[in-house]
């Protein structure tokens, strides 16, 4: 098999080069490609893989463009300049790196408040222009002060305690911190509008979301101090920037250090020059410790997925770690290969799919295995659907889907049952792994019987009466079509039976007829695996 290739299209420390070398991984190192759209687009269906970080906007032309592509790692933590939806309907892992830059990054915030405290930029350029303007940068001091974090996630909560550590009062405002979270950091949870009125500085670090985009308004910036300073080391958008600019000419806020901007590269802006702003080009997380450990991460978790399936520190699919792979491996094709039998045999509107798991793989990873059966449940009826996409599209359609785990309680000692509910009626098929790895099925509709699935299989109903398996061997003999197994269940003597035949070859629709014409032959369905 030949080798999955990879494309970083973002400037990455060159570690990432060598940890996908090491990994088995191509690579092709191209940092400024990122930011040509076109030619992103041109190079992107040759790849596997791509890293970057905020510079390339992979958007859902970029994606459609994208034809092998299977995960898009970024070197980071944001992830608003990837159109995720748009990925995980392709079946694209987006995964990040949640944790490798967010030290430096609240130490960007914490430097940017006292750059803002004591005007250093300004200080620094006249100074150097040989000014010694002495008496114009009067300070303030920060110990005392009240420090309001909008976002208490990681890395609100590193700038938190650096700022309880250089003596300030600490108010957050995130609707996810709990009272016990905040205790432990020491830090005071509020409203927004209370954090508004009390804080003398305020730090963002909040993702960009339809609730955060300008979440400092003009209407938010009349509620706060006079003389408040403002820092956004978190994402452009979060702050209405005209606004902004009003206000920092009218002296209600008295500084604001801006690292993001609502367009990136920020060539101009509405922020530039004005009084007491201090702005850096989106440097939050350049530090070489951290781009070191995210450059490093990524490689290892796209690797890792692109050599062995496992999956970590994805945005839009359950993880699976690299020592769980190989044990879910043969549960993930048992699912995948229930959810496809169920799916060739369903004609009509699918209302739920409920898969049960007993027994030992009700402890494992059950999130993946539901999208590894609704993933060979769509692909009947959709071309191009993974496990990423599966979930997503299942919903789309409005499929309910169930999960229910439980102890062992039957003969096996484990399995996955995957019942359908259609308008018409409920299926459904069970099948477990032995010993040796291989799926088998051991359920079909309650009656019970062992099957290995082969690639080419009929499935017959019948009415169990005397004659049949002889009919059903001559004729396909007959068309020389040779059975390599055949396997039978019924319900009880004389009741409802199922055969599961595999065949060599592939049968025309006159000999499924044929097939379907035998004495006692309910229904007869040719699957695929
Ligand atoms: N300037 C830079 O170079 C960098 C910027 N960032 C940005 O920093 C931001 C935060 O990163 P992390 O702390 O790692 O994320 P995180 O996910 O750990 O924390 C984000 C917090 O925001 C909270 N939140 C969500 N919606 C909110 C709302 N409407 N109001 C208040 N709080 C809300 C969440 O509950 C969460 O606690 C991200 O946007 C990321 O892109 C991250 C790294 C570098
Ligand atoms: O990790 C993040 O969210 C960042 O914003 C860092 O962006 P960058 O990798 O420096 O382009």
């Amino acid at each position: 098999m030949s080798k999955p290739r990879v494309l970083i299209s973002d400037a990455l420390s060159e570690t990432a080069v060598a940890i996908f070398r090491d990994r088995g991984v191509e690579v092709d190192f191209q940092p400024a490609l990122g930011k040509d759209k076109d030619a992103l687009i041109a190079a992107i269906g040759e790849y596997d893989g791509l890293a970057i970080r905020s510079a390339t906007k992979v958007t859902d032309k970029v994606i459609a463009a994208a034809n092998k592509l299977r995960v898009i790692g970024r070197a980071g933590i944001g992830v608003d300049n990837v159109d995720i939806p748009a990925a995980t309907a392709k079946g694209i892992i987006v995964m990040n790196t949640p944790f490798g830059n967010s030290i430096t990054t609240a130490e960007h915030a914490i430097a940017m408040m006292f750059a803002c405290a004591r005007q250093i930029p300004k200080a620094d350029a006249s100074t150097q222009a040989g000014k010694w303007e002495k008496s114009k940068f009067m300070g303030v001091e920060i110990t005392g002060k009240t420090l309001g974090i909008i976002g208490c996630g990681n890395i609100g909560s590193v700038v938190a305690r650096r700022a309880l550590g250089l003596s300030m009062r600490v108010v957050a405002y995130d609707p996810f911190l709990s009272e016990d979270r905040a205790a432990d950091l020491g830090v005071e949870k509020v409203e927004l509008d209370e954090l508004f009125r009390r804080a003398d500085f305020i730090t963002l670090h909040t993702p960009l979301t339809d609730r955060t985009r300008n979440i400092i308004s003009a209407d938010a910036i009349a509620k706060m101090r006079d003389g408040v300073r403002i820092i956004n080391c978190a994402r452009g958008g979060l702050i209405d920037e005209q606004a902004l600019r009003d206000a920092l000419d009218s002296g209600k806020v008295a500084a604001a250090g801006v690292d993001v901007f609502v367009q990136e590269p920020a060539k101009e802006n509405v922020l530039f020059g004005a009084p007491n702003v201090v702005c850096t080009p989106h440097l939050g997380a350049s530090t070489m410790e951290a781009q070191e450990n995210v450059a490093l991460q990524v490689a290892e978790q796209m690797a890792d997925y692109l050599t062995t399936g496992a999956v970590t520190n994805a945005l839009n699919m359950p993880s699976i770690s690299a020592e769980e792979a190989p044990r879910l491996t043969p549960f993930v094709k048992l699912a995948e290969q229930l959810g496809s039998f169920a799916g060739q045999l369903t004609e009509t509107g699918v209302r739920r799919v409920r898969i049960e798991y007993e027994g030992t793989v009700a402890e494992m990873n059950t999130k993946a295995l539901t999208s590894a059966a609704l993933t060979g449940f769509l692909q009947p009826l959709l071309q191009s659907v993974n496990m990423v996409s599966a979930p997503a599209a299942a919903k789309e359609r409005g499929i309910q889907v169930e999960e229910t785990r439980r102890e062992q309680h039957g003969a096996y000692e484990t399995y996955i049952r995957l019942t359908v509910v259609t308008d018409k009626q409920e299926r459904s098929v069970a099948g477990t792994v032995f010993a040796d790895g291989k799926p088998r099925i051991i359920q079909i509709k309650g009656i019970n019987m062992e099957a290995e699935l082969s690639e080419l299989m009929l499935y017959i109903t019948n009415n169990d009466k005397p004659g049949f398996i002889g009919r059903i061997g001559t004729l396909l003999g007959e068309n020389g079509i040779n059975i390599a197994r055949m396997q039978f269940g019924r319900d009880f003597e004389g009741g409802n039976a199922i055969a599961l035949v595999s065949v060599d070859h592939k049968i025309s629709p006159e000999l499924m007829e044929a097939i379907n014409r035998i004495e006692n032959v309910q229904q007869v369905k040719p699957l695929v695996f």
